[in-house]
């Protein structure tokens, strides 16, 4: 059974579609990496699966469990760690685990699970000192409480520093080498290609692409990035670019700088069309497309 199958779902806020028409399907045992910039529609997904938001239509289960007619069933497969969490200052990391045992009606030992955060050094101290790091893996930890079959993470290494968001990616996959899948959003593609097995990009409501990484490494590889600097830069000549055989996409980088993704022979084509159309190349060079590259394919045009 799927860990998560979200289908043909559609959200609307008044005159802002926040997710188009979707189709998911998460496998048990994954993990999955929800990539998108800001605004794209991951944490209203993700507010669909925790019923804190409504499908103005289609459906999403967990595990079976429709997430709106049956949401406490649906819940109670999930451990959340929400975006803009908070911990409580003055209770300690053990009083924190120990709150979450309460109201899931676990039974336990909170060190087991300080134990699997990398905390229980600062088990008696107050919350309110941790670092953002342990902060966050606090709330993580309040999230393994009762072993859920799914993790439903909301951006989990936002404001980490490189040594948090490492120990997060390591804890993400201990926890899923336990049999737990994994669903995380993020709008960095490094934290993401780290850990998930599959990645789904998000981009303005609609799921631009569903993969493995080495498929979309393979989509990326067959490709060449080629760099144009030209002497006068005009959106306009992006489509002299795009008409030419064998060119996937070109754009406008912030510095003034053609990108383009081609295959491999079209690179002569391209510098010959823009002279065709008397545009000045000034320099050009050539690069391995890369997956960053394919991600700003996909979701090119937003901040
Ligand atoms: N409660 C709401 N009312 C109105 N519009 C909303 C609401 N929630 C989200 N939106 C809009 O829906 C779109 C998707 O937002 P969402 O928060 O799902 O994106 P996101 O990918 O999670 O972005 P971020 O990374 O910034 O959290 C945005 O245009 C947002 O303004």
């Amino acid at each position: 059974m799927p860990a998560i199958r979200a289908q043909d779902v559609t959200k609307r806020y008044g005159s802002v579609t926040a997710v188009d028409r979707i189709d998911l399907t998460v496998e048990e045992g994954e993990v999955f990496g929800f990539l998108g910039h800001n605004g794209a529609g991951k944490s209203t997904t993700i507010n669909m699966l925790l019923d804190f938001a409504r499908p103005t239509k289609g459906t999403i289960e967990v595990f079976g469990k429709d997430c709106q007619a049956d949401s406490v069933a649906a819940r109670k497969h999930m451990g959340v760690l929400p975006e803009g969490y908070a911990v409580y200052d003055s209770l300690t990391g053990r009083e924190h685990i120990e709150f979450a045992m309460e109201s899931k009606g676990v039974e336990g030992e909170p060190f087991d699970v300080l134990d699997r955060l990398d905390i229980t050094h600062a088990a008696d101290r107050p919350a309110g000192g941790y670092s953002k790091g342990m902060a966050q893996r606090l709330v993580l930890g309040m999230a393994l409480v009762g072993n859920p079959d799914l993790l439903v993470l909301d951006e989990p290494t936002s404001g980490l520093d490189p040594n948090g968001a490492k120990a997060m990616r390591e804890i993400i996959r201990e926890e899923n080498e336990r049999g737990t899948t994994v669903f995380f959003s993020s709008h960095v593609l490094e934290q993401v290609e780290a850990v998930a097995d599959r990645v789904g990009i998000m981009h303005h409501g609609t799921l631009a692409a569903v993969d493995t990484i080495e498929g979309l490494r393979e989509t990326a590889g067959g490709g060449t990035k080629l760099l144009i600097t030209v002497d006068t830069p005009d959106e306009a000549h992006i489509e002299t670019i795009e008409a030419t055989e064998g060119v996937d996409s070109a754009w406008l980088d912030e510095d003034g700088q053609f990108v383009v993704t081609c295959e491999d022979d079209a690179k002569l084509d391209v510098l010959v069309a823009l002279d065709e159309r008397g545009v000045d190349v000034v320099d050009f060079s050539t690069e391995e497309a890369s997956l960053e590259d394919l991600f700003v394919e996909y979701t090119r045009g937003t901040a």
